[in-house]
């Protein structure tokens, strides 16, 4: 039996990490369902999301041995998921945040995969992105330029607007990664 691919797309500042979080929370000491840890050249001490830290160097060693199944560029930063194709192949939910852009990608290679895009308007992500402080003002402004980008196109998007109080949202998008109501 095969799992199921989630991944989770949307400009920076929408929440994907926040909602992700909620519902790894939610989800805790249920195996079928595994949240992946993403390398990014990043330092570990930035704060926001848990990932693993990796070097300039390492990253294009890793991403040139195709250790990465999906990996992007975004914000001058080298993002890459680890492997986890077995963990499809013993049949569990594996869930991830990406790139808007690497959704096609996902699909030629994955085959279905359940694509979440969240939005919330302009003005909410300029004030999360001021409230969290993980980046300076310049950079922010950067990262809302890159609002615009297109979201992942296709069939089975799941357009999730994150607008609501976070903790009625979670329970929402939790709802979603358990597939009630029925996944795309
Ligand atoms: N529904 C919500 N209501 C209010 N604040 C929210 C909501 N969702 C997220 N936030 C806040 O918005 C900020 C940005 O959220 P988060 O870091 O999860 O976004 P992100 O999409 O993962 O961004 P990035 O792609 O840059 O990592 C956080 O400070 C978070 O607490
Ligand atoms: O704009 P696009 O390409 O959709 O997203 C690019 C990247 O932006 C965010 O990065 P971070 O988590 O803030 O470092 C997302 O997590 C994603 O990896």
């Amino acid at each position: 039996m095969t799992g199921r691919l989630v991944l989770v797309a949307g400009p920076s500042g929408v929440g994907k990490d926040s909602l992700l979080d909620g519902a790894k929370e939610a989800l805790a000491g249920d195996s079928g369902y595994l949240f992946l840890r993403r390398y990014i050249t990043r330092p570990a001490e930035a704060g926001g999301e848990d990932h693993n830290e990796i070097s300039e160097t390492a990253f294009e060693e890793r991403r040139a041995a195709g250790d990465f199944p999906l990996w992007w560029d975004a914000h001058g930063l080298r993002y890459g998921l680890p492997d986890f194709s077995g963990e499809l192949m013993a049949g569990r939910t594996v869930i991830a945040n990406v790139s808007r852009g690497v959704i096609g990608d996902a699909r030629r290679k994955f085959g279905a995969v359940t694509a979440i895009h969240v939005t919330a308007p302009a003005d909410k992500l300029r004030q999360r992105l001021l409230e969290r402080g993980r980046e300076t003002e310049a950079e922010i402004e950067r990262r809302l330029a890159r609002a615009a980008a297109p979201g992942p196109g296709g069939s089975g998007v799941i357009e999730f607007s994150n607008e609501g109080p976070l903790d009625a949202e979670i329970e929402r998008f939790t709802a979603i990664i358990r597939g009630e109501g029925g996944l795309p």
